[in-house]
């Protein structure tokens, strides 16, 4: 029943992580890339307002330079998250084009969301490429931002998804990733995992089944997305944990159908 709020949704923040798009070689995923932008193009035809959040930087970056692991020193992975970056907005830049669909890319820094007026131009930014009708593509700036990439903070793009979401007064957030939800253990660790389609609250006891993610270009994995989800349940904000294995489910999500997990 709940889930009636989510076909009503105008503003969507859609964030898509490294695990998505890239195959466990670490090459780029094209047919992910290529199905998310029609996808939001046909969204943004439809009268929508989309945001996507896309990871993928340091995993390009990595297939470009022919890195099997991510680079242990932090000059090594901001230079590798330089490379990719590019080539991310290269791709989103081709698939959106074949739609006529404008995007722009914005790269932030924890520091915008602790300043009044950097959040208010932030914003206006914001604000203005909606009502041009273009298609904002986020990601954290991480060539010149430590806080991200370093292993010892706890930064990532689950919870900057969450403060664009927050930022940008959206009505959605939707997590898409490799799992097709939460899980009531770890489902790439334990075959009998079953999906929590419904989240009231999101409780200690929930956040206790969430792990990090041992994927080799993964940062945080359910642990991260639930954090974010508390930071959207704060203002309102419903959010979905969803897979990306098959991109079409965006649409059965907003039509209201019980895919993923959904968190008030
Ligand atoms: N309780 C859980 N339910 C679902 N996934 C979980 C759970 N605990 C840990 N995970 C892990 O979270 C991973 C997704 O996070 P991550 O690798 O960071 O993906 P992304 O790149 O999409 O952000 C899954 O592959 C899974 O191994
Ligand atoms: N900003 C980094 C991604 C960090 C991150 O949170 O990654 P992910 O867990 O794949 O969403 C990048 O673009 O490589």
């Amino acid at each position: 029943m709940v889930r009636k709020a989510v076909k009503d949704a105008k503003r969507i923040v859609i964030k898509i992580g490294t695990t998505s798009i890239t195959y466990p070689s670490g090459n780029i995923n094209l047919r992910k890339m290529e199905g998310l932008a029609r996808i939001i193009s046909d969204l943004q035809n439809s009268g929508k307002e989309v945001v996507l959040v896309s990871s993928g930087a340091i995993g390009a970056g990595m297939d470009r330079m022919g890195f099997m692991q991510k680079p242990q020193e932090l000059k090594e992975k901001q230079a590798t998250a330089a490379v990719g970056q590019a080539i991310l907005m290269q791709l989103y830049q081709k698939f959106f084009g074949e739609y006529n669909q404008s995007i722009a890319q914005i790269l932030l820094t924890a520091d915008v969301f602790g300043s009044k007026i950097k959040r208010t131009n932030t914003f206006n930014t914001f604000d203005t490429l909606f009502k041009f009708g273009v298609v904002p593509i986020v990601n954290e700036n991480d060539a010149i931002s430590t806080e991200e990439i370093q292993e010892e903070c706890f930064g990532d793009n689950d919870t900057l998804s969450a403060m664009v979401a927050v930022l940008v007064n959206a009505d959605l957030l939707m997590i898409l990733s490799d799992v097709e939800g939460l899980y009531d253990c770890n489902p790439v660790k334990n075959p009998d995992a079953k999906l929590i389609t419904y989240v009231e609250k999101m409780t200690e006891d929930l956040v206790s089944v969430a792990e990090t993610t041992d994927s080799k270009v993964g940062t945080g994995g359910m642990i991260t997305k639930l954090l974010a989800s508390k930071i959207t349940s704060r203002k309102g904000i419903h959010t979905i944990l969803a897979g990306s294995k098959d991109l079409n489910k965006i649409y059965d999500i907003l039509e209201g159908k019980e895919v993923g997990t959904f968190i008030k």
